[in-house]
């Protein structure tokens, strides 16, 4: 289902929580909501369930339009075809999964086809064979997918998620960006994700909306944002970036090199700091003409050592202000 939001504003007394929004979603679509805490985006997703009520605009499913303030239509969330999968779990501790699964069903007053539903809904999340246990016999992985599960049973057409792996450990959350991004892709879900972990936004949308302060400061595909922010808070937001002492353009510390080759700018300073990483070192630098800068390097520097730096031109990013 397409989700096509116009001229949105919400206030909570004098907070203008969010303003002038406006987002479309295509169908199949995985888009995040990416910015810092306070920026509006849970507000906006509590919208598009119908939990809360904007002060102004519309919002349109498709051809239909679920809300409008001028218009005075507000569709109910239960007739908003939408499934929603939140921070905590919120399994209930005392039903098993097929019993935490098949609740939205049993809520609509559906009595036939349960089972076979559940079954098959099992299957595509991977839990086949566990729907007798309780919650508290399952991973927390398991339990996120009974949780997206529980979302999807009801065939909605959107899946909102607020922030739904940030109480997991970092490995499992890895796996789960990726798993949850597939389930929605195989079930041809549109989905729409609450974070303010950019490295999540990164890894699993088809489009991100940066958010700050109830504002849209960008929508565009995770590359887009990353090579062509378009402000600093974007550039600032997203990944790591060094500044130029202008103040109007910037690099990115990967497209810094330490060797030239054909027509490059360099810079020289003296290693601040070194960090090791792993698979490489993250390395200050400090320019005298330009401040501190960040590099990576695949050995180990000493503090003091004189360096140069070398860039392409093309590789910098510019800003207008
Ligand atoms: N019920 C409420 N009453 C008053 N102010 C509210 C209410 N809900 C949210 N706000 C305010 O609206 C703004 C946006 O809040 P929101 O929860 O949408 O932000 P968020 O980006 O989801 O933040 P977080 O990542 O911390 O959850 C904040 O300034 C918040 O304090």
């Amino acid at each position: 289902m397409n989700v096509k939001i116009v001229n949105l504003n919400k206030w909570y007394g004098d907070v203008h929580a969010l303003k002038n929004i406006n987002i479309t979603v295509k169908t199949g679509m995985f888009t995040s909501l990416l910015g810092p805490s306070g920026c509006g985006k849970t507000t906006l997703l509590k919208i598009l369930a119908g939990l809360e009520s904007p002060d102004q605009g519309e919002i349109y499913f498709d051809d239909q339009c679920i809300f409008s303030k001028e218009r005075n239509i507000n569709v109910p969330p239960q007739k908003r075809q939408i499934g929603m999968v939140f921070q905590e779990f919120a399994l209930w501790p005392h039903m098993n999964v097929f019993e935490n699964i098949a609740f939205p069903l049993k809520a609509k007053k559906m009595h036939d086809g349960i089972e076979k539903r559940v079954e098959a809904i099992l299957k595509n999340v991977r839990l086949e064979g566990m729907s007798k246990r309780s919650p508290d016999q399952l991973s927390g992985g398991q339990q996120q997918r009974v949780a997206f599960a529980r979302a999807v049973i009801a065939n909605p057409k959107i899946v909102l998620f607020d922030e739904p792996l940030s109480a997991l450990d970092a490995v499992l959350r890895d796996e789960m960006r990726f798993e949850i991004s597939q389930m929605v892709k195989q079930m041809e879900l549109t989905g729409i994700y609450v974070t303010h972990d950019q490295m999540e936004a990164m890894s699993m949308s088809d489009q991100i909306v940066v958010m700050n302060k109830g504002k849209i400061l960008q929508v565009g595909t995770p590359e887009e944002i990353y090579n062509r922010p378009a402000n600093k808070m974007v550039l600032d937001f997203v990944g790591k970036s060094n500044w130029f002492r202008c103040g109007t353009k910037a690099i990115r510390p990967e497209k810094i090199d330490l060797y030239p080759t054909g027509p490059y700018k360099k810079v020289s300073g003296v290693v601040q700091s070194v960090a090791y990483l792993g698979e490489k070192y993250e390395v200050t630098v400090h320019i005298e003409a330009e401040g501190d800068w960040l590099i990576y390097h695949n050995r180990r520097v000493q503090l003091g050592d004189q360096m140069d730096l070398y860039f392409k031109h093309s590789e910098v990013i510019h800003f207008s202000d």
